[in-house]
């Protein structure tokens, strides 16, 4: 059986034994009517069969909601349940036969997965997620479900969890005509109100409330039914398999030794192994080494078939041969690509350099791999007369920023120095010979050290958001005064329930991305919720400061920031460098400037750190330990003129709220 065995071990997670599954989860009415009309195959016992599910028992959704609402824990529960619908099948399919479960004799069993503790959130494969509790990127599963005698294929995305915006996602699902299933998790909390949660979700997005199912993710309660609405609700996907193959590549991914594997859902036809294939957007071509569906872990088929969605690994050895959005066929037999995708706009950038020039390479080849992975990056080629070559990289915000930094420390082995992050800022030129120069009469700024001057310039444009604020009303008072300091304008407040009341702003996107929703949070007692959607640009007043150490400037901490804020702005940075940048031989000036002006200054008193001082000249062995720690300790430094700053000083420095 293709279950167990020599293949199963591949696949990590476990399955507990026959008696800890069996009782209610094992009803019959769960239970297939005959074996063919199951995925795996006895003539293979390493790869399944997927021709038993045609386009109209598949069903293609995914999770939306907000950071923290439990969608990945509510995708562990879908896996468990439909785990459990195949491991009905396997007791009958093994009825009489002696055979025991392979999970109690310590097998693993492949794309399976448990109860337990170790496998929580399934779907966050990697340490970064894990560690963060976080959604980075979004991973599929394939489920089979039995519902009323029929087997299902539903696929499932799980949506990454780094960007506030839900209601703008809702919005977008709507206009689409997608089908929206509305689901309100977390109702064992005792605080929980899903009746006045369901009132909302009416009066907000015309929703009928008795349309919503009331979940706990956590204990699994009305889970199953989230699976029968999928089915009942989702029709199946419009497509056919006899067409010629329309194949999107929706995500791809850089393993070390496998070369690229392309996530691709089917638009039409069927796609197997040794079948030549072409990309619309490269036009090279392909041999196909291996298809399969995601379990979440890749689990080999014979073929994919029309509406299916699974992976495929063609020999693609350039991490850019695998565009997400592109369209594969077969060799002669084109077909018209499919829209592809609109990609992710970039909110914030920043300047990424190797701290050693020497790594520039290495780098650059890990940036390509991480970047085909995280697609919503954006990577251009940028130089410093300070750091070296470099790259300037976009990202949705801050978390996702800091998160691909941390990606390409544990997965990559790559330190790096990262400038403070900036939105994209306009200018309107008024200078003839810079209109020249850029060939336009307008231009974007993602780097301080391109910000014109102000007497080349009419006017400077800087982006917007409308944010949506969701709270309890006793914090309206705290929310008002945080949203004015942010240079908020309010658009709208309308009270959705008796106590909760709905807030609009049109924030600067500058104001908001670095810390607003830690400083929402922690003054809501983690009431509000925040989300937001782009609102263009406006006019601003802004000024480029620099922090200069010793007189020398800092060109990580260079900042594009309105003109009222700088001042405050430039003495919290002064500061909040003063307590990162250790004391050292002499003394340290800290200044903020704006051109030749200094707007803030902090001294930092001179010190002498005799690391071996305790060694009392006499410990040779211990002598040599501590100057190898302090020398270690050097490599996490960099040096501004004389003077050594940590290479973290500037997230450290810009966090305002919430590391202190
Ligand atoms: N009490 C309770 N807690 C839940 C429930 N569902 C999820 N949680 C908890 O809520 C927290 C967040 O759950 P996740 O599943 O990571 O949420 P998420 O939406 O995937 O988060 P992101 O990936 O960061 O967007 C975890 O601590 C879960 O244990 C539930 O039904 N009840």
């Amino acid at each position: 059986m293709a279950l167990a065995g020599r293949a199963a071990l591949r696949w990590g997670a476990r399955l507990p034994s026959p008696c800890s599954a069996a009782g209610p989860l094992c009803r019959p009415g769960w239970l297939p009517a005959a074996r063919s009309e199951r995925p795996y195959s006895s003539r293979d016992k390493e790869k399944l069969d997927m021709s038993t599910y045609p386009v109209e028992s598949i069903r293609n959704f995914s999770i939306i909601a907000h950071v923290d609402h439990g969608k990945s824990t509510l995708a562990d529960r879908l896996l468990e349940i439909t785990v459990y619908d195949v491991y009905c099948w396997w007791l009958r399919l093994t009825e009489g036969v002696g055979l025991s479960w392979p999970g109690s004799s310590g097998v693993s069993f492949k794309g399976a997965i448990s109860k337990t503790d170790h496998n929580k959130q399934v779907l966050d494969k990697l340490q970064v997620e894990r560690e963060r509790g976080i959604t980075v990127k979004a991973q599929s599963a394939s489920l089979f479900y039995n519902h009323e005698g029929i087997n299902y294929l539903l696929n499932l995305i799980d949506t990454p969890g780094i960007q506030a915006q839900t209601v703008a996602n809702f919005y977008l699902a709507f206009e689409a005509q997608l089908s929206i299933i509305p689901v309100i998790n977390k109702i064992d909390l005792k605080n929980a109100d899903p009746e006045r949660v369901e009132k909302q979700i009416e009066k907000l997005f015309d929703i009928p409330r008795d349309e919503c199912i009331r979940i706990s993710a956590k204990q699994g309660t009305n889970v199953e039914k989230v699976l029968q609405y999928v089915i009942e609700k989702i029709p199946p996907p419009q497509c056919n398999t006899a067409d010629p193959l329309k194949a999107l590549v929706f995500d791809s991914t850089f393993d070390h030794y496998r070369g690229v594997i392309a996530n691709i859902a089917l638009f039409g036809g069927e796609i197997a192994k040794g079948q030549k294939i072409v990309s619309a957007h490269t036009k090279k071509r392909y041999e196909v080494n291996e298809v399969g569906i995601l379990t979440p872990n890749e689990q080999p088929t014979h073929k994919l078939y029309a509406g299916q969605v699974g992976y495929l690994i063609a020999g693609m050895k350039e991490v850019t041969e695998a565009q997400i959005g592109d369209t594969l066929f077969l060799y002669k037999q084109p077909v018209e690509p499919l829209p592809g995708f609109k990609s992710a706009k970039p909110m914030v950038f920043a300047g990424m350099y190797p701290i050693d020039q020497t790594e520039y390479n290495n780098l650059k080849s890990a940036l390509e791999r991480l970047t085909l992975n995280d697609s919503s990056v954006t990577v251009h080629r940028d130089s410093s007369l300070a750091l070296g070559a470099g790259w300037r990289l976009g990202f949705l915000g801050l978390l996702h920023m800091e998160v691909f930094n941390q990606r390409l420390e544990q997965e990559y082995n790559m330190s790096v120095i990262l400038t403070a992050p900036t939105v994209p800022y306009k200018a309107v030129l008024s200078s003839a010979k810079l209109k020249k120069e850029y060939g336009k009469d307008e231009i974007t700024i993602i780097n301080p050290a391109q910000f014109p001057d102000k007497l080349s310039v009419s006017e400077y444009l800087e982006p917007t958001v409308l944010g949506t604020i969701v709270t309890p009303h006793e914090y309206i008072g705290k929310i008002i005064t945080l949203c004015q300091d942010r240079r908020a304008v309010q658009k709208d407040m309308l009270y959705i329930d008796e106590n909760r009341v709905m807030l609009k702003y049109l924030f600067p996107l500058n104001e908001i991305v670095v810390d607003f929703y830690d400083a929402l949070k922690s003054l809501s007692s983690g009431y509000a919720s925040f989300d937001y959607e782009d609102a263009g640009y406006q006019s601003a007043d802004l000024i480029k400061m620099d922090i200069l150490v010793n007189g020398n400037p800092v060109e990580e901490l260079a900042t594009i920031i309105h003109r009222d804020k700088a001042y405050a702005a430039g003495k919290l940075l002064c500061e909040r460098l003063k307590e990162t940048i250790p004391r050292q031989l002499f003394e340290i000036a800290i200044q903020a400037a704006i051109g030749k002006k200094i707007i803030a200054r902090e001294t930092l008193k001179a010190y002498r750190k005799n690391v071996v001082a305790k060694c009392y000249g006499g410990d040779i062995t211990r002598r040599m330990k501590l100057l190898k720690r302090q020398a270690e300790g050097k490599r996490l430094m960099r040096k501004i003129g004389n003077v050594e700053v940590p290479r973290d000083a500037f997230i450290r420095v810009l966090k305002r709220e919430t590391d202190k």
